[in-house]
């Protein structure tokens, strides 16, 4: 079944062909939203680690110079005292006492362990600290000294390597200048040394955090001291570390190391220090310096996980919603095409009204039913193409349908329309009422039967009940219903009235000669010859067999009822034409006169009866009253009751 959409149809909903399409953008468009959002999200936290890491640097590199300055300070203090004890020891000789410079505060304690002018054998031959026979010709701070070529532009102090003291018994770094006599012999040495903390008591100035490194190695590679939180160390071997492995390439940088010395990720700055063979290094933990840009990490990844969260949320919610309006849109759809099936192909009319009345719409039975258009319907009203005698019982049908209480307006009504070709159309119509939210009415509903045909057949069977099917004449229940009807105007004017019998004669023979067909054609024609000798006013009713009856509705006076039995004679004598067959018949006719021969129905047909025998028994073909003088109950036919049974024509 093709369910086309019909021009005149209500518009539909959205189509919900158009919805998976959108519910695949909104997918996408969620798909990329979270994209974005950690795309930005991740994006960020490695701005800032970036971030963090360059500001790592650069204060780590701060603190590099800030160290070196300190390791640089210390080493020109150490420079300039060595340098002071040689100018004295060259000058003075044996005079010079080491460590009275000590008690005057020359040298102080808390900056050097000790301080030694050794002769060109190594031996001490002044010192700070007791005692003096030691020799230090096998120490690298001597033979670096005595192995160089005197020359003032190297006349640069050397840091040894951090050693055991011979006199101290401590381990310290020394370092030494070279003593040259005017000849340019090697004359000794003079060793200042320093406890290798001292190099790295900048950890306590600079804030490096938990992890921190600070480191002095020498050029050579050995780590003149290192401190890592508050462990202290020196003499390790520092070729395999990366830092001192990149000095090679460049003076001073910084990086991330990932814990090659002892597992501790930590940003490095490194600086090869100016005049001396040594480098500095400081490096803070990775975890620390990154420790804020860590916490905001933790923060951002929450956020875009609440905002991830949030957006699928309202995604699903948003899809869900959309499904359920597909849902709701396919079920109208449905509804709108079952709509489409019952309203246009249903085998009732079916027209939608206003509350006034105007035609909106019709389906196509209503509109066959009538002979009208959409359009001509649509200009008229349903009560001008209703019957016009019943256009004010149509209006008040229909504003009782549509008055709150409803309740007493029978649900359907049986009524005409005119149809456009001007034939009246008879229908069963029901009124259904479609409010609005208001619970006012907004449209109204009509289910429209064509009962025509079935009016038809109501009409016939009432017809035929009340008259004789062969001769088209009223029956003997109609004729009694006449007479009745006829005798009550008579008694209310005060009239006479009469009611004739008649009795065909000889009709049995007719039958039997030519046929019970024949008989039939009689029958019809004596009708149309009883009906011809009447007023319209008059009625001739079949009784039955080959009897009829007639009533006369007004009689002026006696002599009235015998002419209208002598017309009747004198029709009947005529002969019929069955066919080729020419046939005479007469009939015998008896009469009574209302109110002379009596008051009653059944009195009066009794005495017509009873004078229709008499004219049969005077020899038929004649009219005859029964005699005048005697009562009626005394004047009844022996051999014939009175017909007050159906009528039974054959
Ligand atoms: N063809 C035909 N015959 C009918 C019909 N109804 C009754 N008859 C016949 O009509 C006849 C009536 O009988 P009668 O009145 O005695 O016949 P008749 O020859 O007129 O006799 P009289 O009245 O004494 O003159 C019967 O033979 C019935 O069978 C009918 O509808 N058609």
């Amino acid at each position: 079944m093709r369910l086309s959409r019909p021009t005149d149809a209500a518009p539909t909903a959205s189509r919900h062909s158009e919805l998976p399409p959108l519910s695949l953008a909104i997918g996408v468009a969620c798909a990329l939203g979270l994209t974005l959002i950690w795309a930005m999200t991740l994006q960020r936290i490695a701005d800032e680690r970036e971030q963090a890491v360059a500001a790592a640097m650069e204060s780590n590199a701060n603190l590099a110079i800030a160290f070196e300055q300190q390791v640089y300070r210390t080493l020109k203090a150490a420079e300039q005292v060595a340098s002071f004890a040689r100018e004295q020891y060259l000058n003075h000789g044996d005079t010079l006492d080491l460590r009275r410079w000590e008690t005057r505060g020359v040298i102080r304690e808390a900056m050097f362990n000790i301080i030694s002018i050794v002769d060109a054998r190594g031996s001490i031959v002044r010192s700070s600290r007791l005692p003096l026979n030691v020799n230090y010709a096998d120490r690298e701070f001597f033979i670096a000294q005595r192995d160089i070529t005197p020359d003032l532009a190297h006349d640069v102090l050397h840091v040894s390597q951090p050693v055991l003291g011979r006199v101290t018994n401590r381990w310290q770094i020394p370092m030494s200048l070279g003593m040259w006599r005017e000849d340019g012999r090697f004359a000794g040495v003079v060793v200042v040394s320093v406890d290798p903390a001292k190099f790295t008591d900048f950890h306590r100035q600079a804030n490096l955090g938990a992890g921190g490194l600070l480191e002095l190695t020498g050029l050579d590679g050995t780590v003149r001291g290192r401190k890592i939180d508050e462990d202290r160390g020196f003499g390790m071997d520092a070729h395999d570390l990366p830092w001192f492995q990149r000095r090679a390439v460049a003076q001073a940088g910084s990086f991330v190391d990932n814990g090659s010395l002892d597992g501790v990720p930590r940003v490095i700055s490194f600086r090869t220090m100016a005049d001396y063979p040594l480098m500095v290094t400081v490096g803070t933990a990775f975890k620390s310096e990154l420790a804020p840009s860590q916490a905001r990490r933790h923060g951002y990844l929450w956020l875009a996980g609440g905002v991830s969260a949030g957006l699928m949320l309202f995604t699903v919610l948003l899809m869900l919603a959309l499904s359920r309006q597909r849902a709701a849109a396919e079920a109208l759809q449905t509804s709108e095409a079952l709509f489409r099936a019952t309203f246009h192909q249903a085998a009732m009319g079916i027209v939608h009204l206003s509350p006034e009345g105007r035609i909106l719409l019709a389906n196509e039975k209503f509109r066959a039913m009538l002979g009208y258009d959409m359009a001509e319907l649509r200009e008229r009203t349903i009560f001008e193409i209703g019957d016009p005698q019943r256009q004010l019982e149509a209006r008040l049908y229909l504003r009782k349908r549509l008055s709150l209480d409803s309740a007493d307006a029978l649900p359907e009504m049986e009524k005409t329309y005119l149809r456009k070709d001007g034939a009246v159309l008879w229908v069963c119509e029901a009124l259904g009422v479609v409010q609005d939210r208001q619970g006012r009415p907004e449209r109204v509903v009509a289910v429209v039967q064509d009962i025509t045909a079935r009016k038809a057949l109501e009409a016939r069977l009432s017809h035929d009940a009340l008259h004789d099917t062969l001769t088209g004449l009223p029956n003997r229940m109609m004729f009694h219903d006449r007479l009745c009807q006829v005798l009550e105007s008579a008694r209310r004017r005060q009239g006479l009235a009469a009611v004739l019998f008649l009795d065909l004669d000889g009709f049995k023979e007719v039958n039997d000669t030519l046929g019970h067909a024949a008989g039939d054609e009689l029958l019809k024609q004596v009708a149309l010859r009883l009906e011809e000798c009447m007023r319209a006013e008059d009625t001739v009713a079949r009784i039955g067999g080959d009897e009829f009856g007639v009533v006369l509705a007004s009689v002026a006076q006696e002599g009235d009822c015998e002419q209208v039995a002598t017309k009747i004679l004198d029709a009947l004598s005529q002969p019929f034409m069955l066919g080729q067959q020419e046939v005479r018949i007469s009939a015998s006719v008896g009469g009574a006169l209302f109110p002379l021969h009596g008051q009653s129905m059944d009195s009066l047909l009794a005495r017509a009866d009873t004078g229709m025998y008499a004219a049969k028994h005077e020899g038929k073909g004649r009219f005859c009253w029964e005699d005048k003088e005697s009562p009626i109950q005394q004047t009844t036919h022996p051999t014939r009751p009175v017909p007050t049974g159906p009528a039974d024509p054959a």
